[in-house]
């Protein structure tokens, strides 16, 4: 049995996710069957922004106990980054990228900004899980590209172009996802973010916001995900127990 934190920022994305993996009404849930391959869930509404994910995610992590989480999922709502996303999409994460981490360089660096990463002090992207990332896209239909975190969401069109001339290949925005990953790499448990788009990354209009269309998207999105994770952590499951 594969076991599966997903951590959300609110309460209705945290429901939206419990209605397609069904629920035992704490937040736990089992789907994918009974089999080896089955799936138990646990979903989390963490608070928003990346030091809320990071928590929760480190807490529950530390309490998972003996069975391990095999995969930890940030999931949420998101903003959509022109032209690779926009309202009604769905991104699903090949990187986990903090993108207001670091120091104001100007005059040093091209977009007077340098990242964690380039300042020395850890990194500022993680990998999304290699297998599952491109599966859990393509059974989904979705858009496969870099997620940025955020600490501020984006609510200018100059804003939105400096993140666009800084990560040209992003798809969304949201607040957790690096957080989440920070958590998840510090136990070794790989990581995915996946962003039903509620909104278009630029000069804020929540009028324009699509949350209720969004939430459904997420739940239409983990009810087709549950195969694909039943497949993918079956095979890790198996892989560990023929191991010598
Ligand atoms: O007002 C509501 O009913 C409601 C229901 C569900 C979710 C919300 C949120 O506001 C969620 C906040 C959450 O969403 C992410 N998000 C969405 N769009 C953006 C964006 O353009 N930039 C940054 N973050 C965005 C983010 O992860 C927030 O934590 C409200």
């Amino acid at each position: 049995m594969g076991r599966v934190l997903v951590v959300t920022a609110v309460a209705a994305e945290r429901d939206a996710v419990l209605r397609a993996v069904g629920s035992d009404g704490a937040g736990d849930a089992d789907a994918g069957g009974a089999g080896a391959g089955a799936v138990r869930y646990a979903v989390l509404a963490a608070g928003a922004g990346p030091a809320a994910a990071a928590a929760a995610t480190a807490f529950a992590l530390a309490g998972s106990g003996p069975a391990p989480y095999d995969l930890v999922i940030s999931a949420g709502i998101g903003g959509g980054i022109a032209p690779h996303a926009g309202i009604g999409d769905t991104v699903v994460a090949s990187a986990l990228v903090a993108a207001d981490l670091g120091a104001q360089t100007p005059g040093e660096s091209p977009e007077g900004f340098t990242d964690l990463g380039t300042l020395g002090f850890g990194t500022a992207a993680y990998p999304a899980d290699p297998d599952l990332s491109p599966a859990v896209a393509a059974a989904l239909g979705a858009v496969r590209a870099p997620v940025l975190t955020v600490s501020t969401a984006t609510g200018t069109a100059a804003r939105a172009a400096e993140l666009v001339r800084r990560h040209p290949e992003a798809a969304a925005e949201a607040m957790e996802g690096f957080g989440v990953a920070e958590a998840a790499a510090r136990a070794g448990v790989p990581v995915l973010e996946i962003r039903t788009v509620s909104n278009a990354v630029g000069p804020r209009d929540r009028a324009a916001w699509r949350i209720g269309e969004a939430l459904t998207a997420l739940t239409e999105a983990f009810a087709r995900m549950v195969p694909v994770l039943e497949d993918g952590l079956g095979a890790r499951t198996a892989e560990r127990s023929t191991a010598p």
